[in-house]
């Protein structure tokens, strides 16, 4: 069973902290983008070009289940919570969720070089502001613990989660 679950906005440092803790904490980092680009053989934007968002979500969240299985730390697509049937299955886990939570301004700033988002590249500055809004109650319902990540350093990050290893090993008893 994975160690703990990262979930978040795009840009909120998912994979960035999941890797630097599996490092840290030397067990392995599962990354459920990575996970699916290794199971299609496509990347994310070209699963999207060719087959659509819904088919991705469907992927998304056969992969989420196999993988909250595996030993790790795991950490999500920004979109992985927005699908009840995955907030369930986060739920009903066991497995400390944590929030990385970043404002859409340090986001967009992160993001701003990034071709590799689909979502992304059709949104309006005003969208943008909007989705995250609309998902940041999605993480906030899933979350055993929110980190706020602006201006912070990834290795700053890492050593707040584990500080509340306690916290997290009473949600795996
Ligand atoms: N704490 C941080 N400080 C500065 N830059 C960061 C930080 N965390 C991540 N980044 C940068 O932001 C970009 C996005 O980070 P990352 O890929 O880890 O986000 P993510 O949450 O996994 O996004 P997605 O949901 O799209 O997978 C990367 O270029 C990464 O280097
Ligand atoms: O926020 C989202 O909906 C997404 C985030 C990425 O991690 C990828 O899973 C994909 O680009 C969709
Ligand atoms: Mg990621």
């Amino acid at each position: 069973m994975a160690q703990c679950i990262l979930i978040g906005f795009m840009g909120s440092g998912k994979t960035t902290v999941g890797r630097l803790m599996a490092e840290t904490t030397r067990t392995p980092h599962l990354d459920l983008d990575e996970l699916i680009i290794a199971q299609s053989g496509q990347s994310i934007n070209q699963i999207f070009a060719a087959h659509g968002e819904a088919y991705f979500r469907d992927l998304e969240s056969q992969v989420l289940r196999s993988a909250m299985r595996a030993e790790g730390i795991l950490s999500t697509g920004g979109g992985t919570p927005v699908r009840k049937e995955n907030r369930d299955l986060l739920a009903q886990s066991g497995i400390p969720v944590i929030f990385l939570k970043a404002s859409p301004e340090v986001i967009r700033a992160r993001l701003k070089e990034a071709s590799d988002r689909p979502l992304l590249r059709k949104l309006s500055a005003r969208q943008f502001v909007h989705l995250h809004e609309e998902r940041e109650a999605y993480y906030a319902q899933a979350a055993d613990l929110t980190v706020v990540t602006n201006h912070r350093k990834p290795a700053d990050i890492v050593r707040e989660i584990l500080t509340r290893a306690d916290l997290l090993e009473s949600k795996r008893k």
